[in-house]
């Protein structure tokens, strides 16, 4: 108790100094917190005002890298976790999750933010994009950026997922540029509060996973000149102090770090297809040389009035565009039809099929008889290509996002049960124009073709024996800039015995060296 002595209220008056200090301290944060806060939303308000048209906006990858990080991240760091770690804002904290359900709001999630920073890299190595240029918003050789820069600690993030997943170059260099940014921006800028050792806290290990042990070394003791204390980093260079020194002395060598390069990568339709993307590989002129542009009607006759206007681009297997055969409303149509169903899109037969970064885009199924007014899309569909739709697929629907792509696959598939038969001819309509990326490209043909809002590719996937044409291995290069809208039609060999006849002999086997590569 206290009264019975004065020394024990003399303590007790150390205790209430001690309260007042600990409240000013806690008053102080307070306040910082607040604003804080306060910068933290007008500097998002003022984003939210330049955002513009929205389709515009989410076309620039960075725009949309950077919204959902601002969802998954800053607004955790810089307002959420400020409020609801501090109780007296217990009810506030009540009001806000109860409006938040009430408007059904689910945020993205981490791993959309990583899914996100995949999509960069997949850019930046696809289209060999160099890191400061892309995390200043230049897409390709353009003059002028994009009106989109990372900051300090965007480029931190970037780096610290791409470690996390062990791509150590990439990482490295993003957190490099973490670095530089930090140094060259105003400090009101830098958000969440992002410190130099927190960069050098993941930049060191990734110069460890690069098999650079001195640079890691000396980055390391960076992180100790800030804070001599700091656990982590005092623990390391123990490590990497006997580290070099067996390496000076010949017993341990440098350790060879070989580059990750997964399987899929390694192969030769994953090395074309890269260069096909990036334009590197064109067909020759010879085989360009017999390629036609022509009208024709297609031995329809409403067609004698509004021929169809084919480009060929590949006669052997046989590709060619269509062009201008879906009105600008169809295609709104289409697309009005199918937003509210999107789902991630698989890989795989029916009940195997998994997502997965070979394709990352959404879609969804328009099915003729529940959308009486596809009919008209259907008729023309077997108008161009001669074919039978009854044994055809539904119309899919297909939307890319940040670095969208479907890497090179056949879309004929293995097993066919049941009369319908295998995917004979793919009818691709595209619903937009892609302002760079999006081609569609065939490694082994060395042909991309690029988007054009309005018209149809076809191709035949099959022999004329109904035997795969391994040749026809294609992919959808990463959407660099701007979003990609395309619609499938898969029709099938049931159906067309008169519309597409057999030859008269066998093509089984034919290219089947394309089959593995
Ligand atoms: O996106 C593309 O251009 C190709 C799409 C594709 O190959 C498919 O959906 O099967
Ligand atoms: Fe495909």
């Amino acid at each position: 108790d206290y009264y019975s002595a004065i020394s024990e209220l003399e303590r007790l008056l150390d205790v209430e100094a001690f309260i007042i200090e600990k409240f000013d301290e806690y008053l102080e944060r307070a306040q910082q917190e607040q604003q804080e806060i306060k910068r933290f939303l007008s500097q998002v308000e003022e984003l939210q005002q330049n955002r513009g048209d929205l389709e515009e906006y989410f076309g620039n990858p960075l725009n949309a890298f950077t919204t959902i990080r601002r969802m998954v991240h800053d607004w955790k760091f810089n307002v959420f976790d400020h409020i609801l770690e501090t109780n007296n804002f217990e009810t506030y904290k009540t009001a806000l999750s109860e409006s938040l359900e009430k408007v059904n709001f689910k945020g993205p999630t981490k791993e959309d933010f990583k899914g996100a920073t995949r999509g960069l890299l997949r850019l930046q190595k696809i289209y060999q994009l160099p890191t400061a240029q892309l995390a200043d918003g230049y897409l390709s050789g353009e003059e002028n950026p994009l009106n989109a820069t990372l900051s300090a600690s965007d480029c931190l993030e970037v780096g610290k997922n791409l470690c996390e997943v062990k791509e150590y170059t990439y990482g490295s260099e993003w957190l490099l540029e973490a670095r530089k940014r930090f140094h060259a921006e105003p400090l009101d800028f830098i958000s969440p509060n992002v410190s130099e050792v927190e960069i050098l806290e993941h930049l060191s290990p990734a110069f460890k996973g690069l098999g650079n042990l001195k640079l890691a070394h000396k980055l390391n003791n960076e992180i100790l000149d800030k804070e001599h204390t700091h656990e982590e980093a005092l623990k390391s260079r123990i490590f990497y102090e006997t580290q070099l020194a067996r390496e000076r002395s010949g017993k341990s060598t440098k350790p060879e770090v070989v580059p990750q390069i997964s399987e899929k990568e390694l192969k030769e339709s994953f090395q074309l297809y890269t260069r096909v993307c990036r334009g590197e590989l064109r067909p020759s002129p010879r085989k360009q040389r017999k390629l036609r542009c022509y009208l024709s009607h297609q031995n329809v006759s409403y067609y004698h009035l509004s021929p169809f206007k084919i480009e060929q681009l590949s006669l052997d297997p046989y590709v060619a565009y269509i062009h201008d055969v879906i009105s600008k409303s169809e295609m709104e149509q289409i697309m009005e039809h199918g937003k509210g169903s999107m789902e991630r899109s698989r890989v795989g037969q029916s009940e195997n099929a998994t997502t997965t970064e070979i394709r990352t885009s959404q879609n969804t199924w328009l099915w003729y008889d529940a959308n009486p007014w596809l009919s008209k899309i259907k008729q023309r569909l077997e108008d161009i290509t001669g074919l039978s739709t009854e044994s055809a697929e539904p119309l899919q629907l297909v939307n890319y996002g940040i670095g969208g792509q479907y890497e090179p696959h056949f879309d004929f598939t293995e097993t066919t049960k049941d009369w319908k038969g295998n995917r004979l001819l793919t009818a691709l309509f595209y619903l937009n124009d892609v302002p760079l990326g999006g081609a569609t490209a065939f490694p082994f043909l060395h042909l991309a073709v690029p988007p054009v809002k309005g018209s149809l590719l076809v191709w035949y996937n099959l022999h004329r024996s109904l035997h795969k044409d391994y040749r026809t291995k294609h992919a959808g290069c990463p959407v660099l800039q701007g979003s990609k809208w395309i619609c499938n039609e898969w029709f099938h060999e049931g159906g067309q015995e008169f519309k597409r006849p057999c030859g008269l002999s066998s093509d089984e086997g034919k290219f089947k060296e394309f089959e593995e590569k």
